[in-house]
């Protein structure tokens, strides 16, 4: 295994250091790094080294739609994007509801061995919302799967959610909630607002997300176990959450960077690269979720990487796929977004994601000792997206065309080097 003397980088909002990497951990900081020999020397000077990124929700889409990504596409996105560890959701085809398919996934992440890929566990059979899955066999399998979503649809069976949650008390489990109530949405195309009555399309409620996040933060109490809300969108999601965390209850959540950034004025396009669920709110939705990611209200960042194949995307609004890439730009939005420190991006997109998930190697920040799970970025780059230039292998980028801040430059999973010199390694 190769050293690396990482010289002149500042970690986090520190002042410029050198990083020694050395078997796959960080071995030294400062004076004593700079002693070493037969190292490999990375220049750091104005660069900035993060704990390797962290996302709680990734659709890596195999098995079964490999044209859109595969498991070793998506971690070449991840690694470009300074990701060291990815969740992957559960609605694949097959589904990720047994201990086999789970097991199937985490060893293509492996096999591509470019960011750490942990599978998510489906809640139910088949994400079809009836029977619950074998959680168990998922949790004791291989994969050690300890988050479960029925990701892309949303458990709304109040008696089935329960029983979800008081099966992954046993093992400190969580489960993930898509929360939207299905009843509310038949049809929804876009948010339902001003825009959507402008627009004349059937409209997404805030209410329909609002109120399952409210009734299961409810039942997470009662049952005293793990609650993690996905890809929060509206402000008054965001007062449920700050409420239930004021009564106690063990609720997590997180807000994707297209939900920081754009509003559903974009669906006037008629882009179906804007289409996604939930779908993209209101300015007063977006500044309310700026500011429970600054307070912490909302826990985490996480991408809600959705990759869709052209046909299925680039087609008519009403009959494209929801869902937008999101791996390869995550960071840049955030820092486009603004108004967090090093320090706080490091928080809500590496150590936070990585405490839900379990995760010790992920989420430490570089000092002496630490695994060697980080990147690097320069914080002064500027780059504009090009679809056609993302390792993903589809092209659903909502950004495309804009010129956004900081690029990765180096990303170490335990201590090699999967992105050098921005370019990945395989
Ligand atoms: N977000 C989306 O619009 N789509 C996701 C599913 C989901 O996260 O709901 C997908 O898997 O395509
Ligand atoms: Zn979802």
């Amino acid at each position: 295994m190769t050293n690396y003397l990482i010289s002149g980088v500042r970690v986090l909002d520190g002042e410029p250091t050198d990083l020694l990497l050395m078997d796959g951990r960080v071995a030294a900081v400062g004076d004593e790094a700079r002693s070493a020999v037969n190292v490999e020397r990375i220049d750091g000077d104005g660069l900035v080294a993060l704990p390797g990124l962290v996302d709680l929700h990734t659709h890596l889409r195999e098995p079964g739609r490999e044209d859109a990504e595969t498991v070793a596409t998506g971690s070449r996105a991840a690694a470009l994007g300074g990701y060291t560890a990815v969740c992957a959701m559960a609605n694949t085809d097959p589904v990720a509801d047994t201990a086999g398919v789970v097991e199937q996934v985490w060893r293509l992440g492996r096999e591509a061995g470019l960011v750490d890929v942990r599978p998510v566990g489906a809640v139910t059979v088949g994400l079809a919302g009836e029977r619950l899955a074998e959680l168990g066999a998922m949790a004791d399998s291989a994969a050690a799967v300890r988050i479960f979503s029925d990701d892309g649809h949303c458990v709304s069976d109040p008696r089935l959610m329960r029983r979800a949650l008081e099966y992954v008390k046993a093992f400190d489990g969580v489960i993930a909630q898509h929360a939207e109530e299905p009843r509310l949405t038949v049809g929804a195309l876009m948010h339902e607002g001003e825009t959507s009555a402008r627009l004349g399309l059937t409209g997404w409620p805030a209410v329909a997300e609002e109120a399952i996040i409210a009734r299961d933060a409810l039942l997470a109490g009662h049952v005293g176990a793990r609650l993690h809300i996905c890809h929060v969108s509206t402000a008054g999601s965001v007062d449920i959450i700050r409420w239930a965390k004021q009564r106690g209850v063990r609720i997590t959540a997180e807000v994707t960077p297209h939900h920081l950034l754009l509003t559903d004025v974009r669906a006037e396009s008629y882009d179906p690269v804007f289409k996604v669920n939930p779908p993209l709110r209101t300015d007063a939705d977006v500044l309310a979720l700026r500011e429970a990611l600054k307070d912490g209200t909302i826990d985490a960042v996480a991408t809600d990487h959705a990759p869709h194949a052209t046909e299925d995307k680039e087609c008519e609004w009403a009959y494209a796929r929801p869902g937008m890439l999101g791996l390869e730009t995550a960071l840049s939005i955030v820092l486009e977004v603004g108004g967090l420190t090093w320090d706080e991006v490091a928080e809500r997109m590496s150590r936070t994601p990585a405490r839900i998930a379990g995760l010790a190697d992920h989420g430490v920040d570089p000092a002496p000792g630490a695994p060697a799970n980080l990147t690097l970025v320069d914080p002064a780059a500027r780059w504009q997206v090009d679809p056609g230039a993302l390792a993903s292998r589809s092209r659903n980028t909502p950004f495309a065309g804009m010129t956004l801040p900081g690029r990765v430059v180096a990303t170490f999973l335990n201590g090699e080097p999967t992105v050098l010199d921005g370019k990945v390694m395989k």
